[in-house]
Parts: C-alpha cells; structure tokens; sequence
C-alpha cells in the first residue's frame, strides 16, 4: 500500500522531529473540535509547536482553529492535543489509503474494481479487515500494513491479469524491503509502549 508507506515515511519524519523538541512522550492524544483549543490551556509544563513549524504536518484552514500542537501534563498523565483537526472538506481524504476486503478467492471483476474505484477506495485484498475488526473488539492495538503487489485491472482491455503467482513473486521481490520496514517499526515500538488512548473531542 504505497501511499501508507509514503505516509509511514512522513510520519517518522515528523514523529522524529517532534521527540527531538519536546521531553514529552504522550499517553494521552486530544484532537480539540472547534472552539474547543482551550483544552490545551489545561496543560502543564507545555511544550507548544505550530503545525507550520512541524516537519511534514498538515496545515490546519479552519477558522478558529490555531494550528498548534501543544504537549503538557494533565493529572499525572502526559497529553498532547491538537488545536485544529483536519477535515475533508478542507481536501483530506478520509485516511491515507482505504482498503477493502473481497470475499475471494477469485480477483475482483472489472465491474467490481470499477465500483471499487468509484467508491474511493485505494487498495483491495482478501484479508486483513477480519483481523482487525476481532483485534480491535479484544482491544489489541492494530497496525495494518499491506504490500501492494498489482494493478487492479479497470478496464476490459487491460491486457495484463492478475493471478496468485504474480502476487507472490512481488512478494518475494519485496520481501527485504518489508522486513526492514517491520522490523524498523518494532525496534520503534518500545517507544510508544503504552495505553495511548486517542480521544476526539
Ligand atoms: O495473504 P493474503 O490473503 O492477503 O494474500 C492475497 C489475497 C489472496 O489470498 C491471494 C491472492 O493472490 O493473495
Ligand atoms: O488485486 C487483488 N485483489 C484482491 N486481492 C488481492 N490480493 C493481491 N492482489 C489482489
């Protein structure tokens, strides 16, 4: 999935940027709705970065909202709230990459990929969305992470198919490239090794 991987990328950028300035390391994340940056005076021992100062970070276009990240201690637990959320209508997309899950084990028709598409939906496969939804009730914390292997075919003319043999010769093709990124991703986990609870308010 390309664009979580781009965005895995961004992250990391920003995540390091963020640790490098602030002592902070939250357990608690605030996403401040409108008129609701107050929750961020709350805070103590802040440490405050506007959004367009943060490597990487979306800027925030609604009125109202200040476009600050601020980190501080509230009750004992470190937070960090967001004054300003991101919304579609300011031209992001719901989430960097939408998946969705077919029945298999046949590939998808051209009509469905087209559905698909118009859908908004970014990657298709065959798994991954019942493991989160049982992960997610036994309250796991979850990272999907899905290699994209092929083009799915959208038109009747396309002339390369996709078949199982293919998906697993990316996968061999890839397979170092993915195992650097997990165990990069474990190495970093150690980090974040808390009951990070996000709350929207
Ligand atoms: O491991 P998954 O199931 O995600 O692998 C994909 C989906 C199908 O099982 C198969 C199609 O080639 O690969
Ligand atoms: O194109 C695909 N569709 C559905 N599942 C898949 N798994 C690998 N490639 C595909």
């Amino acid at each position: 999935m390309y664009q979580i991987y781009v965005f895995m990328l961004c992250c990391c950028k920003t995540a390091d940027w963020l640790m490098s300035q602030t002592r902070h390391r939250p357990q608690v994340a605030i996403i401040c709705g409108s008129g609701l940056g107050m929750l961020a005076d709350t805070l103590k021992c802040q440490d405050s970065f506007a959004y367009s100062d943060i490597p990487g970070f979306p800027q925030s276009t609604v009125q109202g909202h200040a476009g600050r990240l601020v980190f501080g201690e509230l009750k004992g637990k470190t937070c960090v709230c967001m004054q300003g959320r991101f919304h579609m209508y300011e031209g992001h997309s719901l989430c960097k990459g939408v998946y969705a899950m077919v029945g298999g084990p046949n590939f998808e028709t051209i009509a469905e990929a087209r559905l698909l598409h118009r859908l908004g939906v970014d990657a298709v496969g065959m798994s991954t969305a019942p493991e989160v939804v049982v992960a997610t009730h036994c309250g796991l914390r979850v990272f999907g992470l899905s290699l994209i292997t092929n083009k799915v075919n959208t038109h009747y003319e396309d002339s390369e198919s996709v078949n199982h043999e293919g998906v697993l010769e990316v996968g061999r093709l890839r397979s170092h490239t993915v195992q650097q990124l997990v165990t990069e991703l474990i190495s970093r986990m150690e980090i974040n090794n808390n009951n990070t609870i996000n709350t929207a308010v």
